[in-house]
């Protein structure tokens, strides 16, 4: 299966790769034998019918489904290099350096200033003067800063649901992760709310790798430079955004593009 792999010579090295990963829920297999390459600062958008495992890989990438009673992965998943599921590795790091962003926007309930500074405070990474700098520094960047300035303290609950959801995305930000992860983000928004959103992970790719879920195809040929075209847990195709949607090798992903099942 390397030939799915998107990684060449001439590419700097993945920020995240996956070999051979399989994984199962008890008895139920969810992925088969999944290779994929995420290039650093780059958007990679996951796409496929529901159910074909495309959150599931996701969760993978920040071992969120370490939890789960009677799940099992196999295989390999290296974050700049190094195995992420090798003995001793340290998971909270992980999960620092690799945020998440979820379908629904889910601010704590608490001061909008309170729920970026969170991950800052419970890490005790920062305080004082630096702390007010750097909740400042993740609003702005999540393009919520000047909606918010003067209500810092109001509660989160008050914002509109775009509004959460860069607050969600400030939050990620604010503890300086490489990595984001972002299942379906605009999936509860109303389409002016995603066309926010859409813009501000095209900006977000400057500075951190993004790696999204969605079910929307055009939201993936929008904002992604490769997508991943995953089919009842297999890594079907993955390529350039634009090569794929106009040219897709396997034939499985030219039925789907064209609407043939999904
Ligand atoms: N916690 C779980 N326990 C058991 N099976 C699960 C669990 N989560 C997911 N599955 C199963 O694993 C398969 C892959 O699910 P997953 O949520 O990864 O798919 P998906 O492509 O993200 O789907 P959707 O687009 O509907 O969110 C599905 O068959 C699903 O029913």
């Amino acid at each position: 299966m390397d030939n799915l792999k998107t990684n060449d010579q001439e590419s700097p090295p993945a920020k995240m790769d996956a070999e051979c990963v399989n994984f199962f829920y008890g008895k139920k297999q969810a992925l088969k034998d999944v290779n994929l390459s995420v290039r650093p600062n780059q958007v990679t958008a996951l796409i496929g019918p529901s159910g074909c495992g495309k959150s599931t890989f996701l969760r993978l990438l920040n071992r969120m489904n370490d939890l789960l009673p009677e799940s099992r992965m196999e295989g390999t998943i290296h974050l700049d290099g190094q195995d992420i599921y090798a003995p001793g590795y340290d998971v909270y790091e992980l999960r620092r350096q690799v945020g998440m962003v979820f379908q629904k926007p889910n601010p704590f309930p608490k001061s909008i200033f309170d729920n970026v500074a969170y991950g800052l405070r419970i890490n005790q990474l920062k305080t004082g003067r630096e702390l007010n700098e750097t909740v400042e520094a993740s609003l702005i960047q999540a393009g919520l800063w000047d909606e918010v300035k003067d209500d810092l303290k109001k509660s989160a609950l008050t914002l509109s649901g775009g509004q959460q959801q860069r607050l969600c995305i400030a939050r990620a930000l604010a503890i300086k992760p490489t990595v984001i992860l972002m299942d379906e983000p605009t999936s509860a928004l109303d389409p002016m709310a995603t066309d926010v959103i859409e813009k501000l992970i095209t900006e977000l790719k400057k500075d951190y790798t993004v790696i999204i879920v969605t079910h929307n195809m055009q939201q993936a040929r929008r904002v992604s430079d490769e997508t991943a075209f995953f089919y009842l847990g297999e890594l079907i195709e993955m390529n350039n955004t634009k090569a794929l949607f106009e040219q897709p090798r396997e034939e499985k992903t030219h039925s789907y593009l064209n609407g043939h099942f999904g």
